[in-house]
């Protein structure tokens, strides 16, 4: 029997499971968890490290998974997100809601019993915060959705942190301040390209609202805090030249494009628009500044 008859028959499948995660963008979460864990003072037993990382990558999952969950008829409506298993028909919601609940609850006491309760509750409190704040509060109701409720994908390098250390220190809190103020940057360029899609399913996100203008200036405007928050941990010390050095000048291409997009420049022969450009950049930038930091750190204790 082929692979392809055989999830005909059995709707649901490991793979859709899977889907609900978001894989791919949690690959990024918890690689900045990761990071924020390397990037602490104190080394953490690996077995920890392992459960601590296990557990920030259980609680995203089971928050995108409840974001699903939530939004089935809103994501039927657009076409990135049509063929998700939901909005699909290949999955009941009674079985996302409670392998979202499942996992949450699991990474959560998982995390308090092996690691600590501080890690424990601050990944509890971004999983409230994408289910609660953004998805069910903020993403139907208010352009200013994805700039409060992002908060919720940057905790993870405090939580990487506190799981080594058992608390929170000023150059974790600038790495949540790095991925909040990145966040607006990051998704609004993807916006500016998918714009039809949420207009069409009646999300007021900010290029539906506000326009394409608006959104370019805006853009442009939280790239300058986020440049802050990026290469701020160098002159106060907190990290040596080699991530200081490689914030600076991942953060001035950034900028470059922002300003790009900001003042809508593309050339006739650009077969690539400039909000593209940034949108696949700023992933790759945020993994390269994680990177650095982790190095960093890791260079100046040995
Ligand atoms: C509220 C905040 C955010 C919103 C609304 C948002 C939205 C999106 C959307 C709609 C996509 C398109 C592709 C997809 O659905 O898979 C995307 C891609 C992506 N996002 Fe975000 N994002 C947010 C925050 C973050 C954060 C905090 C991270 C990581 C730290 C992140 C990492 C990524 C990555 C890695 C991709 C590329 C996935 C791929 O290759 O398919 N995003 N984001
Ligand atoms: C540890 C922990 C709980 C981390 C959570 C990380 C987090 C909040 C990431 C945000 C990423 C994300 C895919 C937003 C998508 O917005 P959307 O849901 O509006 O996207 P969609 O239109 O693709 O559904």
């Amino acid at each position: 029997m082929s692979v392809a008859n055989h999830s005909l028959i059995l709707p649901a499948d490991w793979r859709d499971f899977l889907a609900l995660t978001k894989p791919r963008v949690m690959t990024l979460v918890v690689f900045t968890g990761l990071c924020g864990m390397l990037a602490a003072p104190v080394p953490i037993h690996p077995v920890l490290g392992f459960t601590a990382i296990l557990c920030i990558a259980l609680g995203a999952g089971a928050a995108a998974t409840l974001n699903q969950w939530y939004e089935a008829d809103l994501d039927a409506k657009m076409k990135r997100t049509a063929n998700r298993p939901l909005p699909a028909g290949r999955m009941d919601k009674q079985s996302a809601l409670h392998f979202g609940v499942g996992v949450a609850a699991l990474s959560v006491i998982l995390m308090g019993l092996a690691v600590n309760y501080t890690a424990a509750a601050i990944l509890l409190v971004s999983i409230l915060f994408y289910v609660l704040i953004y998805t069910v509060w903020l993403k139907r109701r208010t352009p200013q959705n994805i700039v409060i409720g992002g908060a919720a994908g940057a905790f993870p390098p405090l939580i990487g942190w506190a799981a080594a250390t058992g608390e929170v220190a000023l150059l974790p809190f600038l790495l949540f301040m790095l991925v909040f103020l990145w966040t607006p940057p990051h998704f609004w360029a993807l916006a500016l390209f998918v714009k039809t899609d949420y207009a069409n399913a009646g999300v007021p996100m900010l290029p539906v609202v506000a326009g394409e203008k608006n959104t370019r200036i805006q853009i442009g405007l939280y790239t300058i805090p986020m440049a802050i928050a990026a290469v701020a941990p160098w002159p106060l010390g907190l990290t040596g030249a080699l991530y200081g050095l490689t914030a600076s000048v991942l953060t001035l291409l950034f900028a470059a494009l922002a300003l790009q997009v900001a003042m809508r420049m593309a050339s006739d022969n650009d077969a690539m628009k400039p909000e593209k450009r940034l949108f696949g950049y700023s992933i790759l930038y945020l993994f390269i500044l994680f990177g650095a930091v982790a190095a960093d750190r890791w260079l100046a204790a040995s």
